[in-house]
């Protein structure tokens, strides 16, 4: 399945495979000894193929929530606004929080998450993304479990998206600027 909008594939599913079983394995290893429920919490819709298959990595209990959390609509930049659109169902007070995303990019999204949830007192909270652009960074965001770093490109695939497409790629690819320009 290559999409012809797709410049150039990134990440094959192979090489998306290693690094997800890897991630797991440190996860798992980390928390080996913690009493308390870790809640892995994926942040809809991008994390939601990283998520299940992260999950099924750790061998060890976790319990999922997610939220739905969106900034960039139909574009290619974020508009800046983090839209709340599901919130948690559970309270974490008390737990082990594991943010799941496909990417950090500007930052923006999960530099507010981070603060909002820890304003909820968990005993513990970590960032678990896929990728991560460095080079875009506007807010501070430090990653606990990352996959791979990434140049300043379009990405899709993989669960993340334009416009809501290519999200059901089984790859990580580079969208033509074509595309969006
Ligand atoms: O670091 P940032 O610049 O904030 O970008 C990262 C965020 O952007 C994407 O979400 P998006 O708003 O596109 O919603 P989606 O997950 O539904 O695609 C992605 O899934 C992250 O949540
Ligand atoms: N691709 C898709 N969605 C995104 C990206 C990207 O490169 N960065 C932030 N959200
Ligand atoms: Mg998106």
């Amino acid at each position: 399945m290559m999409s012809s909008d797709i410049e150039r594939v990134t990440f094959s599913e192979e090489q998306i495979r290693m690094r997800v079983q890897e991630l797991g394995a440190q996860i798992a290893r980390d928390y080996r000894d913690a009493a308390e429920t870790v809640y892995c919490v994926g942040i809809l819709k991008g994390a939601a193929v990283f998520f299940t298959d992260l999950v099924r990595a750790i061998d060890r209990p976790v319990a999922f929530d997610f939220m739905i959390v969106s900034s960039y609509g139909d574009a290619a930049v974020s508009s800046g606004q983090v839209k709340i659109l599901k919130d948690l169902d559970f309270p974490i007070e008390g737990k082990h929080v594991i943010i799941v995303e496909d990417i950090i990019d500007s930052g923006t999204t999960m530099h507010y998450l981070k603060q909002m949830l820890m304003g909820r007192h968990p005993k513990s909270i970590r960032i678990c993304a896929f990728l991560s652009k460095p080079s875009r960074r506007v807010a501070p965001v430090e990653i606990d479990y990352l996959g791979h770093e990434v140049p300043d490109e379009f990405l899709v695939g993989y669960g993340l998206d334009y416009a809501e497409k290519y999200r059901n790629l089984p790859y990580i690819g580079v969208l033509r600027r074509s595309v969006y320009e």
